[in-house]
């Protein structure tokens, strides 16, 4: 399978002298239609890494690679359209804008977008109604439950149909029984619609079966499992 996203070597420190090192030398890879988790303790590198492998920051050295272009050697438009169609991002924290509907809130990434959707209205019913929201599309995001709200997110970020869903401790607000819905509904994404899950999280077996596991120690990703 080819690879749609590649990490090479990618280090970052921080600080006026580089004196603190986060990320040593790390390599990844992504195909499309894989879940990958990393897990880690709180401090080992794991938003760093996915800001860096998301586009969102640069590393100190090291090169990441999307459809075999280098991400960061692009022109700032290419990285941008990059970012707002082909990549997906959730946050612990949702994330949402509370002045704007959750319809007006899963609107948004297409306002960027220089193509118009032709329907735009029966999409975003639609994405609502499989992540089971299509009820909550003229509130506020502050009348839904945490579930609710990341629910809302994640139909955010998947408006644009991207290759990739990056997701940084999606379940971090979240109880035990809605954490267990939401993995389920990413698990359910993954086989819909073949895409691509990178998750980040200190906790440990979030996913029951990812298709790749690793555990991020002080800035060293490790592969812990396989299962493809
Ligand atoms: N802008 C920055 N300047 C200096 N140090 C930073 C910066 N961003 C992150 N760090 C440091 O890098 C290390 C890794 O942080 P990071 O947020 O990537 O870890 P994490 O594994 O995601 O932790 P958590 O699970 O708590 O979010 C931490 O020691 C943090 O203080």
């Amino acid at each position: 399978m080819a690879a749609i996203l590649r990490a090479v070597e990618i280090t970052k420190d921080y600080g006026s002298n580089r004196q603190k090192k986060v990320l040593e030398k790390t390599n990844f890879m992504v195909e499309k239609g894989t879940i990958h988790v990393i897990e880690g303790k709180s401090g080992s590198g794991k938003s760093t890494f996915l800001s860096i492998i998301g586009g969102m920051e640069f590393p100190t050295s090291g090169k990441v690679y999307y459809q075999h272009e280098s991400l960061y050697e692009l022109s700032d438009a290419k990285q941008s359209l990059i970012r707002g169609e082909k990549f997906g991002f959730v946050f612990q924290s949702f994330q949402l804008i509370p002045e704007l509907t959750v319809y007006e809130n899963i609107e948004l990434p297409l306002k960027f977008q220089k193509k118009k959707e032709f329907d735009l209205k029966a999409k975003i019913k639609e994405l609502a109604n499989e992540l089971g929201i299509v009820h909550h599309l003229d509130k506020r995001p502050s009348f839904l439950s945490g579930g609710e709200q990341q629910r809302a997110a994640i139909a955010r970020a998947l408006i644009t149909e991207p290759d990739i869903l990056f997701a940084d401790e999606p379940t971090g607000n979240l109880d035990q029984i809605t954490t267990k819905s939401i993995v389920n509904l990413l698990i359910k994404l993954n086989k819909d619609k073949n895409l691509s899950l990178v998750i980040v999280t200190h906790e440990t077996n979030l996913f029951p079966t990812p298709h790749y596991l690793y555990s991020m120690k002080d800035g060293v990703l490790k592969g812990i499992k396989s299962n493809v």
